[in-house]
């Protein structure tokens, strides 16, 4: 319908072409390091073309489709994915392969949270007979289930939510019930069309005494038909911000029975007669949240900043706007040191923050093989810090997605950027999994209690908050220096506020009043402490990992900016703390900005080692050729609403004033 117009050779191509002849450094070396090695590379990529080639895969544009169309492509091509891609290939949960699922996956996919919540839970908190009963179901995709906790009334405070189990000795079971509005299940992923159980948690109750929340799987949809079973009401909660392909669900349960054998039993347990058995800390029913903030922040928030950097940066490399010179050429974008401070740092985010991830991921997987030998000791550790770092990426990371976006100026704004669909994905990540604020408030509770103790009686990576400040000696843009201004400051926030809030309880305020109202130097608190560890994690790895010099400088270079982009950011907060002076400020200000300088350079190549494919970020602006202008005018082309030259709807409402119109101007015509 539409001609085409097309360039011989566009200039954006040329310009993206010279981008990457002038990097100095070997981008395909820099994929390796980021990937784990040059054999890690091979495989994901392996992986990715397996899942790129795959005809059954393929779908329409995202922004050419309708929320029905995108969740039926969706269900259809994870149902694919599961049952047969990954057995087939032998991608088993658990291979080196299955490490690079996440990139592979299609844009647009579900089930996910049947994947990455609900079966992990069943092996967190089930009896070694209920795993070998439910999780070969659940892997073959027999049973499909939600994650079902947040409840319409609650989701923060887990203590408040309101569906009960309630114990029927007579019949040896558990008649589960929402008694109010407020008490049904709202939110869980693939619960309101596709699963059919759920592992729904709920306040166990005996004889009227009320035991606390526990998992309990519940079968919520018939095998055979499909259709909701007695007492059970589910569905979709509607349209959402994004995660359109994804069906969130509301449940509410009237009197649905579930077998005694239904309460996941690992940690506790029901006797026939209704005696309670505890077998473990309450605190592990909390285990599956610790799994997942762990595990998401990677390809839930910082592939997408990744993805988001990767576009705006091939687009300012190619985007030509106004002079620098005056009388020169028009310039690309990225030449604006303005531009460069909006971009590059949260290229420094990115590798900041999956590094920093990879050594939490490594600690997690420690304290889970000390667990599994009945050693919990290290959990109010792991639960601070995977706390306070799934706030902190999640928060960083969504940051610099809508920084990324507007950086591409109105055309970040259209759907075909990519853009508003990854900013979309990302900051949901700010609330799910426990809300950001939430999160940084049980980091801060630990550290107020570790500030009250000998350093000997603290974890090695906690015990710097009770330890004499240390002296930065040289400048203050060397890492070791960033490693301690940022211990510092972590030290002297945490120590700060529990000042005030032992102050205030001795001059007798209740403590949940002197928590509220301290709670403003709280969150900072965690969130200095965790910059701490994220920025401490990335000097290591900067100094230990293996490769070439060009590279070294590079991870070197992006290391500092990232300390010193933040110092700059929150130069308030460092001054007031007396960490840093003025001079420091100012030096930390001018580096920075050398350091975006001799970045600009290597920026195009240090998005290219993402190797993420044009399929996987469908965006015109992002794609590998820089030939953003035909893209866009493809994409347009696509738009469902130019199917018909005219448009029904547009010539129906409107004709009758146009017409007026026409009579107007062809009266004036005649008239001259
Ligand atoms: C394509 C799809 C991709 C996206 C998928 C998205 C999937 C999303 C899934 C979800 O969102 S699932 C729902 C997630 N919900 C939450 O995370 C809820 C957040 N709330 C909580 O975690 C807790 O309720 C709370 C905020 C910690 C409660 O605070 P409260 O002060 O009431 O604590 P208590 O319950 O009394 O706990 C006391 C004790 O326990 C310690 N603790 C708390 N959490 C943990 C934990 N996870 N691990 C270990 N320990 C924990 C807490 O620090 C207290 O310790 P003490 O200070 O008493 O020693
Ligand atoms: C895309 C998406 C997917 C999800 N998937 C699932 C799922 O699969 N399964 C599931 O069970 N849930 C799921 N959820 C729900 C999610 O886990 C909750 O929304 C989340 O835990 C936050 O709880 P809330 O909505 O009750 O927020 P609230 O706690 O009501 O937060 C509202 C505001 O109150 C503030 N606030 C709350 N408590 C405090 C406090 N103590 N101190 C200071 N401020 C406070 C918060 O900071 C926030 O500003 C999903 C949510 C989303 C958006």
């Amino acid at each position: 319908m539409f001609s085409t117009v097309k360039d011989d050779m566009s200039i954006e191509s040329t310009l993206i072409s010279k981008e990457r002849k002038n990097a100095k450094f070997p981008v395909e070396e820099l994929t390796n390091v980021w990937d784990g090695g040059k054999e890690e590379t091979e495989l994901r990529r392996k992986i990715v073309k397996l899942f790129e080639d795959d005809p059954v895969l393929k779908s329409p544009p995202i922004c050419t489709m309708t929320r029905e169309e995108r969740f039926t492509k969706a269900t259809r091509k994870s149902a694919y994915i599961y049952r047969n891609l990954i057995p087939n290939n032998g991608l088993h949960p658990g291979s080196r392969e299955f490490e690079h699922f996440s990139r592979a996956m299609p844009i647009e996919n579900n089930l996910l949270v049947h994947m990455i919540a609900f079966i992990p839970c069943i092996k967190s908190f089930g009896s070694q007979e209920q795993v070998a009963k439910w999780l070969p179901l659940a892997l073959n995709l027999n049973i499909i289930g939600a994650y079902a906790q947040t409840e319409l009334g609650h989701g923060s405070f887990l203590r408040g939510i309101e569906t009960e189990a309630t114990f029927d000795k007579k019949t040896q079971e558990f008649v589960i019930n929402c008694p109010k509005v407020s008490s049904m299940k709202w939110w869980p992923g693939d619960m309101g069309l596709n699963a059919n159980h759920a592992l729904v948690m709920a306040n166990l109750i005996i004889d009227g005494k009320e035991y606390g929340m526990h998992a309990f799987i519940v079968q919520i949809r018939d095998l055979s038909t499909h259709m909701p079973l007695p007492g059970v009401t589910v569905g979709d909660i509607g349209s959402k911000m994004g995660f359109e392909a994804i069906d969130n669900g509301f449940l509410y349960m009237k009197n649905v029975r579930i077998p005694r054998e239904n309460l996941l039993n690992k940690n506790s347990e029901v006797k026939p007669d209704g005696t309670y058995v505890k077998k473990a800390s309450d605190r592990l029913m909390y285990g599956s949240m610790v799994n997942l903030r762990v595990n998401l922040p990677k390809s839930q928030a910082i592939d997408v900043l990744a993805k988001a950097c990767t576009i705006a940066i091939r687009y300012s490399a190619v985007r030509r706007q106004g002079l620098l010179n005056p009388g020169g050429a028009e310039v690309a974008v990225l030449d604006y040191t303005l531009q460069q401070h909006k971009l590059i740092p949260q290229l420094a985010t990115v590798y900041a923050t999956k590094f920093a991830g990879e050594g939490i991921i490594k600690k997690h997987q420690a304290f889970l093989q000390n667990m599994a030998k009945g050693n919990i000791s290290d959990l109010a550790e792991i639960h601070a810090l995977s706390a306070s770092f799934k706030a902190s990426v999640s928060e960083q990371c969504t940051e610099g997605v809508e920084v990324c976006r507007r950086a591409c100026g109105g055309h970040g704004y259209s759907q075909a950027s990519g853009l508003p669909f990854l900013l979309c994905k990302i900051t949901p990540s700010c609330t799910y999994e426990g809300e950001n604020t939430v999160l940084y408030l049980q980091t801060a509770r630990y550290l107020v209690k570790c500030a009250s103790k000998q350093a000997a009686d603290l974890p090695e990576s906690i015990a710097f908050l009770v330890q004499p400040i240390q002296d930065m000696k040289g400048s203050i843009t060397s890492l070791d220096n960033l490693i301690i201004c940022f211990k510092n400051s972590a030290a002297l926030c945490v120590q700060g506020v529990s000042k005030k809030v032992n102050e205030m309880s001795n001059k007798g305020l209740a403590m949940h009043e002197v928590w509220n109202k301290s709670s403003v130097q709280l969150v900072k608190s965690a969130k200095m402490y965790v910059m701490q560890y994220i920025i401490g994690a990335f000097v290591s790895f900067v100094t230990e990992v293996k490769c070439s010099e060009p590279i070294k400088e590079i991870l070197q270079d992006l290391c500092c900016l990232y300390g010193l982009h933040y110092i700059n950011t929150h130069s308030g907060e460092f001054l007031k703390l007396g960490v840093l002076s003025a001079h420091h400020c100012t030096l930390a200000e001018e580096t920075e900005i050398q350091l975006l300088e001799k970045l600009r350079p290597n920026a195009v190549g240090i998005v290219d080692a993402f190797d993420f494919t044009d399929s996987s970020m469908e965006s015109c602006l992002g794609a590998y050729d820089g030939n953003v202008y035909e893209r866009l005018f493809d994409m347009a082309k696509l738009s469902p609403l130019n199917k018909e030259k005219v448009h029904q709807e547009s010539y129906r409402h409107l004709r009758p004033f146009l017409l007026e119109g026409r009579d107007i101007l062809e009266g004036v015509k005649s008239k001259n």
